[in-house]
């Protein structure tokens, strides 16, 4: 942590975030601003796809050109020192090259840069947020992956051939994440709301009270909360279990902009219980 010699304010460490814009503010590019300075990092916006959509549904894909979400990564990683990668949608296939070429590019100094991947395919209605197979465009960054953060759906797709929790981890892993964390906001449980971490060597699951109501961008949140913490050093395992609190505080002071899914309050302050 440097301190700023002009006003003293420590600089806070900057996330590389790649993701699409949703213009209701519930979730995407808008999400992770919120929770990633929120959560004491700075974030750096690539914007990889515009979308038009609101608190429910989303009627537009629209990619950005790949050779411009390039140029905006460029220009940044050439001055800019970068503790943590976002992912949300990516749009298509060429967007998601481009990205993974830049990633490898930051790897070379930095073997160990955190990459938290939320390999989000659809909204919670099932309408797509990509201009071509969903699956196709994501499948550079899996080996790239320093987390994944699949919800159920996402894992049922992503993992064809398993539908067992623990297998579809052991698929992903295969790809070559180094940690999974199945997300239960769609699981069975009526109650709870069940979060699962497998590594290669490690594994837990926390269960959190599940509150009424439906949510737009719980998963932007807890994926971009987890990047700022493992930007600031913390371990996977802490990492993960503050960003699922920090995701139940935000969704348990939500509010409701128009009927349908609540929006996460993600600018309240963070008490790390
Ligand atoms: N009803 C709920 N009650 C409590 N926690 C929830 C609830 N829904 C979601 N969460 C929390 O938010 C996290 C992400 O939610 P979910 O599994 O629905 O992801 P998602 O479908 O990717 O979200 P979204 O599409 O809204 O961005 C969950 O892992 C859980 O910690
Ligand atoms: C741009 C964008 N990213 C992610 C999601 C998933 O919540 C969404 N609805 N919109």
């Amino acid at each position: 942590m440097k301190q700023d010699l002009r006003s003293g304010a420590v600089a806070p460490p900057c996330v590389l975030v790649f993701s699409g814009s949703d213009p209701s503010g519930g979730a995407g590019m808008q999400a992770d601003i919120t929770a990633i300075a929120a959560l004491g990092a700075h974030p750096l916006s690539v914007v990889t796809v515009l979308t038009v959509q609101d608190n429910e549904r989303v009627f537009g894909v629209y990619p950005v050109a790949t050779e411009l979400v390039r140029q905006q990564a460029q220009a940044l990683v050439d001055r800019i020192a970068i503790s943590a990668v976002k992912l949300g949608i990516v749009g298509n296939r060429a967007n998601a090259e481009v990205i993974a070429a830049i990633i490898r590019q930051l790897r070379v100094r930095q073997p160990d840069l955190p990459v938290v991947f939320d390999p989000v395919l659809a909204n919670g209605h099932g309408d797509s947020l990509a201009s071509e197979d969903p699956i196709a465009a994501v499948a550079p960054l899996f080996e790239l992956a320093t987390v994944i953060t699949p919800n159920r759906l996402e894992a049922d797709r992503l993992c064809s051939s398993a539908s067992d929790p623990e297998q579809q981890a052991r698929l992903l892993l295969e790809r070559g994440c180094h940690n999974v964390l199945l997300k239960g906001g769609h699981g069975p449980e009526l109650d709870q709301v069940l979060n699962r971490w497998i590594s290669r060597s490690q594994s837990r699951s926390w269960s959190w009270p599940r509150l009424p109501g439906e949510f737009h961008g719980s998963g932007c949140t807890l994926a971009a909360a987890l990047s700022a913490l493992l930007a600031q050093g913390l371990e996977m395992e802490t990492a993960i279990a503050a960003a699922q609190s920090y995701c139940q505080q935000t969704l348990a002071a939500s509010y409701s902009i128009a009927a349908g899914q609540r929006i996460p309050n993600r600018t309240l302050p963070f008490l790390n219980t």
